[in-house]
């Protein structure tokens, strides 16, 4: 609970629209100011992360440009579109070879044998579906033969032998033997009436007829014309042969159906497979749903992170060293009669590492690495899940030493019997979990598997799964302090290319990173490598070729506060208001003993919904004491006071401010034991669903309300009071933003001398104020 950092960053928010503003533009260490109210835990975390924001702009912005591409290569003339064509051929023979090495291997494959089976099938398919209409496909085909010269080209020569009437509408006509011999000197329009109706027999010829007694009259009457006698007369037999199609016509529903459901299989399972652990590709895919989804990466599929690719977290590194020498050399342990730690569950919040870390174990000990996400156990049919997990472990025991992944675990590994009435998903989930514990309990010494598993809720994990013999270990890797934050910049700062200025010599590159762990209290490592991309980012826009210190500031408040909304146009009033509110906050926050580091206050509109914001730094701290929190509660109501000091009305701003001084008040009140009227208790246990009926009596709940009250309207008189002595400075202070719409930290201390007091925060003298690191005697604090 104490390990929070409380907030670096008080803004002025706009209304509109309102519920919106309060969740999606809560700032970063509001986040771990929630956390001393844990029902806003979850939501609140997800929406600040931050990573995902920006990663849509980076896929979103090459678009344009590809789109263009195309456009020009369509535009061009065909010899283009040679060229395009060439290129793709070029691209998918590429593909092909990153699959398959050799022909050979290819020819082997099943990529191969699918190609096959469906070139065959097809084409059988299709002979089936023609039936034996075919037979006289040459000669139908251009069918230019009409009664008349079917008369006088074979019947008057006498030539006809018999005549079928195929299904009431084809004619056809075996001719006698001789037709054969007059054919071959026959013009080009009459070649192609012959064929031979099944491969080798009598001459044929063939023409369609509208209607039978229509055909039957015409023939009566050319013989008659021919003075043909009735018994010697062509003998016309009815025929019909059906074409397979009718058969096949009934099937073609259920066909359909059954290429329908081979079609979603393949798509459900096929994506996962592509991660080259393989398992049911082609026609068995369809019973390929239970295979596992695991990714593989082994020494060759995978770019190694070792451990020096994972900066800070040196405990959870040392702990999981364990593993990677078990799996080095198992005998050492096993000869000790040691029993070999079956899995370690590393847990912390989110992009702090977890991942990565598994992933530099895989590395580390060099043997193979199965990742998978719980959710992926998780389908819609049932008994899918036992079915992937038990697949999972096969695959890992015929590699063995080897490494199962499970990120996310909470996915399946919650408390049984909990989470939701929803019972059928709910049974699914549970029977997911027993095979993996059951998977666990079967490993046999000589098994050489680790299973590691990731999650942001290590308190929902069902206490099977952490007793002894399962997950054995349990690794908390919390988000980095200032050195962690200060290692992981080195890491990603060596990717960048940096501005020889900024850094002349290697140690250059240890102040700067400090700088910037200095900048980002609250930040965990995907926010970090986030930053530096961001700020190299920044660079390419701005056309420099080399990343400079103000692009990381750019950046950092970029992922800290959201994008900068200049076309966000304020009326003069409001941008008055805005100034004043913020030089409130500014000014409280430069009084106030514990108070952090002020860095920058600003009016220029960021993100959604914030008008205006002021930036602190905090320290790493993992205790915050009482007055701590009061300062806090004052500096955050400086903004609203300062409005009433200073205008006739007041504005919506502050919703967010009195937002986070509840907060603290609350949390002070029932779990933090700071108030005397409700005493030591703590009342604010989080049952982890819905609380029907609070844990406490009418009169409590009256009191804790009081409380909550007293405190803050406590605040309210201490920041009046402060604010009120304080006019002028507001005054200066204000005006300045009007004109420059951002001051820093300098700004301020020319406007109003030092701040009586000694920053609070040591990385701050160290890393951004060497200079005014002389600490001031404390004045008489203008508050209390
Ligand atoms: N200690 C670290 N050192 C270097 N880079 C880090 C570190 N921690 C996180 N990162 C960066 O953050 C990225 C995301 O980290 P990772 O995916 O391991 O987080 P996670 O804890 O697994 O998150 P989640 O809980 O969301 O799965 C990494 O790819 C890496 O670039
Ligand atoms: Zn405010």
């Amino acid at each position: 609970m104490f390990n929070t950092r409380i907030t670096n960053v008080s803004r002025y928010a706009s209304i509109i629209p309102r519920i919106k503003v309060c969740s999606n533009t809560l700032l970063r260490n509001e986040t771990s100011l929630s956390l001393l109210h844990s029902n806003h835990k979850v939501p609140v975390l997800n929406l600040t992360r931050g990573r995902n924001n920006t990663r849509s702009i980076h896929t979103t912005t090459p678009l344009p440009f590809r789109y263009n591409l195309q456009k020009y290569q369509e535009n061009k003339g065909p010899k283009n579109q040679n060229n395009k064509n060439k290129n793709k051929n070029k691209n998918e023979n590429n593909e092909n070879e990153e699959e398959f090495k050799s022909l050979t291997e290819y020819l082997k494959s099943k990529e191969f044998a699918k190609t096959i089976y469906l070139t065959v099938g097809f084409t059988v398919l299709f002979s089936l579906l023609s039936g034996p209409d075919n037979d006289n496909d040459n000669n139908n085909d251009n069918n230019i033969l009409t009664f008349q010269d079917f008369k006088t080209k074979y019947l008057e020569k006498g030539l006809v032998k018999h005549i079928f009437v195929v299904n009431k509408y084809l004619v056809q006509a075996e001719l006698l033997p001789q037709a054969t011999a007059l054919s071959n000197d026959r013009s080009a329009d009459s070649r192609g009436l012959f064929g031979t109706p099944f491969g080798g027999g009598p001459p044929v010829v063939s023409f369609t007829i509208g209607s039978v007694d229509i055909f039957e009259d015409q023939m009566d009457q050319a013989q008659d014309q021919l003075k043909i006698a009735p018994n010697d007369r062509i003998p016309i037999s009815y025929v019909t042969r059906t074409s397979m199609l009718q058969y096949l016509f009934p099937f073609i529903p259920t066909l359909l159906l059954l290429g329908g459901l081979y079609f979603i299989t393949k798509r459900m399972t096929g994506g996962a497979n592509a991660g080259g652990s393989g398992g049911g590709n082609g026609i068995g895919n369809m019973f390929g749903v239970g295979k596992s989804k695991a990714k593989l990466f082994n020494k060759e599929t995978d770019i190694r992170i070792s451990f020096k690719d994972v900066a800070g977290c040196d405990e959870a590194k040392q702990e999981i060293m364990e593993f990677v020498h078990f799996l080095k050399n198992p005998q050492k342990y096993t000869a000790l009669g040691a029993k070999i730690p079956r899995g370690a569950i590393l847990s912390g919040p989110p992009g702090t590492g977890k991942t990565l870390l598994a992933k530099a174990t895989a590395g580390e000990a060099g043997v193979p690495f199965l990742s998978v996400s719980g959710s992926e156990f998780v389908e819609m049919f049932v008994g899918v899940g036992a079915s992937r997990v038990r697949d999972l472990f096969e695959q890992a025991r015929k590699m063995a030493p080897s490494i199962i992944f499970v990120d996310e675990i909470d996915a399946i590994g919650k408390e049984r019997g909990k989470g939701g009435a929803l019972g059928g998903a709910n049974d699914e989930r549970e029977a997911t979990l027993n095979q993996l514990l059951v998977e666990m309990d079967g490993f046999t010494t000589s098994d050489q598997v680790v299973v590691l598993a990731g999650t942001n809720r290590p308190d929902v994990l069902d206490s099977a799964l952490m007793r002894p013999g399962r997950f054995d270990r349990h690794i908390q890797i919390d988000s980095p302090d200032i050195n962690g934050r200060l290692a992981i910049y080195l890491v990603h700062l060596k990717r960048l290319n940096l501005s020889p200025e900024l850094v002349p010599a290697e140690s250059a590159r240890h102040d700067l990173a400090g700088k910037l762990a200095t900048l980002t209290p609250g930040f965990t490592g995907a926010d970090i490598a986030n930053a530096c991309n961001e700020a190299a980012l920044i660079a390419a826009r701005h056309r420099d070729p080399h990343i400079k210190l103000y692009h990381f500031e750019q950046a950092i408040e970029r992922v800290i506060a959201g994008l900068e909304k200049k076309s966000k146009v304020l009326s003069k009033e409001e941008k008055t208001t805005v100034a004043y509110h913020e030089a409130g906050h500014a000014i409280c926050g430069w009084y106030l003993k514990y108070a952090d580091p002020l860095l920058k206050v600003s009016i220029i509109p960021r993100g959604q919904g914030a008008l205006g914001y002021a930036q602190y730094l905090p320290p790493d701290q993992y205790l915050i004491s009482e007055e701590q929190f009061q300062h806090r509660m004052i500096m955050a109501l400086g903004g609203r006071v300062s409005e009433e000091l200073h205008f006739p009305f007041v504005t919506s701003g502050a919703h967010d401010d009195f937002k986070k001084v509840t907060q603290m008040a609350h949390a002070m009140v029932t779990s933090l034991g700071m108030s005397k009227k409700v005493g030591y208790l703590a009342y604010d246990q989080d049952s982890g669903g819905l609380q029907i009926s609070k844990p406490f009596s009418q009169k409590t709940a009256r009191n804790i309300d009081l409380e909550i009250k007293r405190i803050i309207d406590d605040a309210h008189m201490q920041c009046v009071k402060l604010l009120t002595e304080k006019l002028d400075e507001v005054d200066k202070v204000a005006k300045e933003l009007l004109k420059k719409e951002a001051i820093t930290r300098e700004d301020m201390i020319r406007l109003l001398g030092p701040r009586p007091f000694p920053e609070r925060n040591e990385a701050f003298e160290r890393y951004l104020d060497p200079k005014t690191a002389k600490p001031a005697p404390p004045s008489s604090p203008a508050t209390n």
